[in-house]
């Protein structure tokens, strides 16, 4: 959970940058609380991978400003130091073991090599750890990627698509993994097009649109924008009714055989039952649940393009 004291692992102030003409990160604002798991989204080329190269240092900003751990952008190796990070796919000598790549990194990054066995342990690789990395599927490669951003034993861990290319076994596992770690007071900032796996992993978001932050802030208080009105009816007729009420507030609507689904306002929601009463619609079962983050996901992304 986020540090109750409120101090900030990641903060940006106006954050810019440019490549040739093409602006990939345009003025960002955001913030990462101390202790907390942040899921950082957005949709392909919203600026996501740069804006975690910025932070590590491995581009340089055009504007704006941001700390790292309390330090500057421009003090990078005050802070490098205690950040891991998965940002790039990870290079690995393949013709040796996990275990070997391992203690090999830790030997020129001069970490202690006593942590190797107990890495290997928490990424879940220990059963592999003798067999060479060029044999390794792509799942255990990442956790490999993992246990090599955890090196340092970080404050601050910054992963780029952590559960790319993963089977669902394998996302559980990375799942518990992060929790693990945020457990031990790790901050983490990972970003994912895997919206419901954040949902579930994460206590803080930023969304990311056109390198700009459509939201930062609780995870909890993105979600409780938005509701998801569940409307069932025997009569196609009333279904309709209601979807056209909804479709003409600019609300999507998706059909489902006799069950609508509409992401809206809460304040809607009461409107919606209102005026489907008052318009002959009485028969229906209505419920409102909370809305998903892919349907706040999208119905900001709407809201931005209309
Ligand atoms: N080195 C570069 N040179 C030129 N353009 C770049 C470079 N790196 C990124 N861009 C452009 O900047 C924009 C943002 O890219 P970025 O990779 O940060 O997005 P992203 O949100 O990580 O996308 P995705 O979800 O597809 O990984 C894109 O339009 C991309 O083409």
């Amino acid at each position: 959970m986020p540090d109750p004291a409120g101090a900030f692992a990641i903060e940006t102030h106006g954050l810019s940058k440019h490549f040739g003409r093409h602006t990939a990160v345009d003025g960002l604002t955001m913030s990462v609380p101390a202790g907390a798991i942040a899921g950082f989204i957005g949709p392909n080329g919203a600026g996501k991978t740069t804006t975690l190269r910025l932070l590590l240092g491995l581009v340089r900003p055009d504007a704006g400003s941001a700390t790292v751990l309390g330090h500057s952008l421009t003090e990078f190796e005050r802070y490098l130091p205690r950040v891991g990070a998965l940002v790039e796919a990870p290079a690995f000598y393949p013709g040796l073991s996990g275990r070997t790549n391992l203690e090999v990194l830790a030997r020129l990054g001069s970490h202690p090599g006593s942590r190797v066995g107990e890495l290997l342990e928490v990424v879940g690789l220990s059963d592999r750890a003798r067999d060479r990395v060029g044999t390794y599927s792509l799942g255990m490669k990442q956790r490999l990627g993992v246990a090599m951003a955890l090196l340092p034993d970080p404050e601050l861990l910054i992963l780029d698509e952590p559960a790319n290319g993963l089977d669902p076994l394998g996302i559980i596992e990375m799942r518990e993994m992060l929790r693990r770690l945020a457990g031990q007071g790790k901050t983490i900032l990972l970003s994912s097009h895997l919206l419901g796996e954040l949902e579930q992993l994460t206590d803080w978001l930023i969304m990311l649109n056109q390198g700009k932050a459509l939201f930062c802030g609780p995870a909890r208080e993105l979600l409780a924008q938005l509701v998801e009105v569940v409307v069932e009816a025997q009569d196609a007729v009333q279904l309709d009714l209601v979807g056209r009420i909804a479709g003409e507030a600019g609300y999507t609507v998706t059909k489902e055989d006799r069950i609508l689904r509409i992401a809206c306002s809460a304040g809607f929601a009461d409107t919606l039952k209102r005026q489907a009463r008052e318009a002959g619609a009485p028969d229906l079962a209505i419920r409102v649940r909370e809305a998903s983050l892919e349907q706040l996901f999208l119905a900001l992304l709407k809201g931005e393009r209309s």
